[in-house]
């Protein structure tokens, strides 16, 4: 369902060019657990950004159920991620001024969802992550695992193919992040939902059905975890 291929990028800046990814090869099946692993620096965000579309790469495709995204312009990139692709932060992102049923919601009030089907869907996906009971609260009330599975429901409102999400534990002690890795492999199981996370953490990489790992801008390994759940 993601194919990349040979895709390379370059950031600019006042020093010159810097090679941050160089030919990079992979493909996920639907319904894959990816872990994206590597070092400080190797380029694990900038790819996960090119494949949320949230940016074009210098060379390269990536496709998308057979959908090449380098090839849309801007506004229909923008229309595709609505549709097609979740998107979870390490900092979760929720806006402090909407209640946590409202934040959820989001998504669908920019494809124009009717109010009763957006509370309806919200208050669905706030069950399936346990927080019914905190629809009426605002993020700053929650605690960061909570507010993290706030945004894993806001992500999967729109009902995407693939989820990326960059650390989605980075910011969470260990049991917490035990609940929410837990989360994303029921949803997974139950929705099929295809996920890519980045990491640098082995521990969690190796819950993944796949790990594939960077260095320096290189794709180096890219294999079956022997101990994915
Ligand atoms: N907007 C930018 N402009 C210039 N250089 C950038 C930009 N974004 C990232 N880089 C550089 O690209 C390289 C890869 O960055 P990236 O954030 O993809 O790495 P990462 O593997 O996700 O690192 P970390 O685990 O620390 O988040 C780094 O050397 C970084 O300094």
């Amino acid at each position: 369902m993601l194919q990349v291929e040979q895709v390379s990028h370059s950031f600019r800046n006042a020093g010159g060019v810097i090679p941050v990814l160089k030919d990079i090869n992979l493909t996920v099946s639907a319904g894959e657990m990816v872990a994206l692993l590597g070092s400080s620096g190797s380029g694990k965000s900038t790819l996960l950004h090119l494949m949320a579309g949230f940016m074009k790469p210098d060379t390269g495709s990536i496709r998308i159920a057979g959908q090449d995204i380098v090839k849309l312009s801007e506004n229909q990139l923008a229309e595709y991620r609505r549709f097609h692709i979740g998107y979870i932060f390490q900092s979760y992102e929720l806006i402090p001024n909407l209640t946590i049923r409202e934040n959820v919601e989001l998504p669908l009030l920019f494809l124009r969802v009717s109010p009763s089907k957006r509370k309806k869907k919200a208050m669905e996906l706030l069950a399936q992550v346990g927080l019914t009971d905190k629809s009426g609260l605002f993020p700053s009330q929650l605690s960061g695992g909570q507010q993290q599975r706030v945004s894993i429901a806001r992500a999967l409102i729109t009902e995407p193919s693939v989820i990326f999400a960059d650390e989605p534990t980075g910011n969470l002690d260990t049991s917490t992040e035990e609940e929410v890795l837990a989360i994303l492999h029921r949803l997974n199981t139950d929705l099929r939902t295809t996920f890519i996370i980045v990491t640098h953490e082995a521990e969690v990489a190796a819950q993944m059905g796949r790990t594939i790992t960077l260095q320096q801008g290189h794709l180096v390994d890219n294999r079956q975890s022997p101990i994915a759940m």
